[in-house]
């Protein structure tokens, strides 16, 4: 009998952008329609650095959700900070101890979105705030990409595991990491295999999407995320991951906002608008996978058992019924366009 409902707890998204003032108001409402909390991205320009700028950065957040009528307590962002080669390790003793951030994360410098002031040498610069971040339980969150400029975009995640994750780990061998959205079997493996605290987050458009969707009859910016969409062997890698029972994968979204006028653009930005419809994505892609039974692990206990957070008490349900995404959104005084915008998927969350 095919299951036409699911009600699971109230999921989490371990990896988002809300991005700031206008941007952030025209946002930050549909997270906290399909989530109870979520691991809120520093990529801000300037970036979050600080646990100053950190706590700062949570009020904005705060008072953008009673802007637009979230009850206090529905939603709760949880704050990160952004690593660089200067930061300092009582930062992190700091953030992590007062509660203003729950983890840092890594960009390596020039690898996505706003990350120049991101590392340019994980182990040679920032080993001691790793020491400390391991002594004290801090996650680090890592955008897992070489920058090399000779690297194909297409291998640039695989090779980090070699080039980076390996050599991290090895020194830093109770440090909690996070392969943030993973997008290849070789990510996918490393992370089911390793030994030691490591989990991954995965997107929505990496369990639906290879990379063909980004040149399907011409070329789609709306598709264009990093890391880039790869190879059908790698989705169902992905989906292999997400569905299975190993504790380490859950959900993380990347919704990341740009506007229409941004990515239709000849320097298009990369990022994927997700964080309205999340959910019906992600049921979507398990639904297919005939795993409809494993969202919930995905997405509601594995992120906080991993982060050692309790999980939520709430429930939200699903329904098997077509839900058609909007062609755009209102972003502020400009639109944004969605992902799988015009398309209809074959679950929706109940109001
Ligand atoms: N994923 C993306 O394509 N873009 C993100 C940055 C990031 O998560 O790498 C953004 O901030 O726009
Ligand atoms: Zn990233
Ligand atoms: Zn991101």
């Amino acid at each position: 009998m095919t299951q036409n409902t699911l009600t699971i707890t109230r999921p989490d998204d371990w990896h988002l952008h809300l991005r700031d003032a206008e941007a952030l108001k025209a946002v930050v409402g549909d997270t906290a329609r399909q989530f109870a909390r979520a691991i809120i991205m520093p990529n801000l320009k300037p970036p979050v650095t600080t646990a100053a700028l950190a706590v700062a950065y949570r009020e904005r957040i705060e008072q953008a959700l009673a802007e637009v009528g979230v009850a206090p307590g529905v939603f709760t962002p949880l704050m990160t900070l952004y690593l660089t080669d200067n930061t300092q390790p009582d930062e992190a003793v700091r953030a992590y101890e007062s509660g203003a951030a729950v983890a840092f994360k890594l960009y390596p410098a020039g690898a996505t979105t706003n990350s120049d002031a991101g590392v340019t040498d994980l182990l040679a610069r920032c080993s001691a705030v790793l020491e400390a971040m391991q002594r004290i339980g801090m996650p680090l969150l890592v955008h897992g990409e070489v920058t090399d400029p000779s690297v194909d975009v297409f291998d640039r995640e695989a090779l980090f595991i070699d080039r980076v994750m390996i050599p991290l780990r090895k020194s830093f061998p109770a440090l909690k990491v996070v392969f943030e959205h993973i997008t290849t079997k070789e990510g996918a493996e490393y992370v089911r295999d390793a030994e030691g605290p490591v989990a991954a987050t995965i997107t929505a458009q990496h369990l639906l999407y290879n990379r063909n969707a980004i040149f399907q009859g011409g070329v789609r910016p709306h598709y264009y995320c990093l890391p880039i969409l790869k190879r059908e062997v790698h989705r169902r890698a992905l989906v292999e991951a997400a569905t299975s029972e190993s504790p380490r994968f859950f959900l993380g979204t990347d919704s990341a906002p740009h506007s229409k006028g941004l990515k239709e653009h000849a320097c298009g930005c990369a990022g994927c608008y997700t964080a309205h419809h999340a959910m019906e994505l992600y049921a979507t892609a398990f639904d297919a996978a005939g795993k409809i039974d494993r969202l919930e692990a995905f997405a509601s206990f594995r992120g906080p058992d991993f982060y050692g957070l309790p999980r939520n008490t709430g429930t939200m349900t699903l329904e098997r019924a077509d839900f058609t995404i909007p062609t755009e959104l209102p972003f502020g005084k400009e639109t944004i366009v969605p992902l799988a915008a015009g398309e209809t998927l074959k679950w929706r969350v109940r109001a």
